[in-house]
């Protein structure tokens, strides 16, 4: 049995800044970060994003200037997403398999430059195709699965080849982590991680990604034949499962705040590294907070990256990655 109140009071712990610090549960650091940046054509190139405010399009030159920025900061790993030029972008997306797309010429300039920091590159057809899908349509417009598998594999080792760390397929096709690690495997890309993104939600806060990758004026409909259905709580730890038993060495929850409760059942249940995107409308919505005079731009930064680590992740997929961890260095 615990004392009760006088004898115990919750808030002695909490009365000076050394208490609060030696109580706290939990940590956060500048290596819990992975920085999401997107890519375009040219050099010199920083292309703001209307929807996105703080965050720009870089060129692959301007892109190693933000591997050395993550790198000086702590910061672990990068995401990277290309903009693809509209006159590449196809049905079937084939630009997504060129060794010389936008993509892998930004993993070999990091890799060259600032090979300490890891390189994640995102798998799925959605910045290549002329339809903003992740795979490719039948005459009716559903989203095949098997095809698209088959797709995501070529597009995957074309992503090792250039020096990828960490392969995340963001797509959703059932079947497709076992059928990439198969092939890494083939390929002596024995070292390449899979990140899954195991749990990705049909979801209203991706739209300003959309605007970021140049997909959302091109897309048509929805994603809710492939993405999952934000009422359910057990698929998602199916989806894990199943992604855990083909081969990923991680998973992912997308997007990150709504699905709080996922992060804290997946981790319940199976014990492996779980990382959260906390997606691009979730940004902007902290930001349209700050601009409104509603919120203060550095705590609630810092308090959702921390609820993220509290439910139990191991790190977080942020656009707010370089502030925080500034913040975080004092
Ligand atoms: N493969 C698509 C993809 N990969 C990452 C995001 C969203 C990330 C964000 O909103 O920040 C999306 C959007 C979508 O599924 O339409
Ligand atoms: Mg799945």
């Amino acid at each position: 049995m615990t004392a009760s109140y006088p004898a115990l009071r919750l808030r002695r712990t909490r009365s000076s800044p050394w208490s609060r610090r030696l109580h706290a549960e939990t940590v956060l650091t500048a290596a819990d970060l992975i920085w999401p940046l997107f890519i375009s054509e040219g050099t010199g190139i920083e292309d703001p994003i209307a929807s996105l405010p703080g965050v720009s399009r870089w060129s692959v030159d301007n892109i190693v200037a933000r591997g050395k920025e993550a790198r000086d900061l702590g910061i672990t790993c990068i995401a990277l997403f290309p903009n693809t030029p509209p006159h590449l972008r196809t049905a079937a997306g084939e630009e997504a398999l060129n060794p010389d797309n936008l993509m892998c010429r930004a993993i070999r300039a990091l890799k060259q430059a600032v090979p300490e920091v890891g390189v994640l590159t995102d798998v799925a057809l959605d910045p290549y195709t002329a339809h903003g899908h992740d795979g490719l349509l039948d005459e009716s417009g559903y989203v095949l699965n098997d095809s698209t598998a088959e797709m995501l594999v070529q597009q995957a080792l074309n992503q090792a080849a250039a020096g990828a760390d960490i392969i995340a397929p963001s797509d959703m096709m059932d079947g497709r982590i076992g059928l990439i690690r198969d092939a890494l495997e083939g390929a002596g890309h024995v070292n390449v991680q899979i990140m899954s993104y195991a749990a990705k939600y049909a979801s209203g806060f991706y739209g300003p990604f959309r605007d970021a990758v140049g997909s959302r004026g091109l897309l048509k409909g929805d994603k809710k034949t492939y993405q999952m259905d934000s009422a359910n709580a057990e698929e998602a730890l199916r989806e894990v499962a199943l992604d855990l038993a083909e081969g990923a060495d991680s998973v992912m929850v997308k997007p990150g705040l709504p699905y709080l409760d996922i992060i804290l059942r997946v981790k319940s249940e199976f014990q492996v590294p779980v990382f959260a995107y906390q997606v691009s409308g979730e940004y902007a919505m902290i930001e349209a907070a700050v601009a409104a005079g509603a919120a203060e731009r550095d705590a609630v930064v810092l308090e959702t990256l921390m609820a993220f680590k509290r439910a139990g992740c191991a790190g977080v997929l942020t656009y707010h990655a370089a502030h925080a961890a500034r913040l975080l260095a004092g």
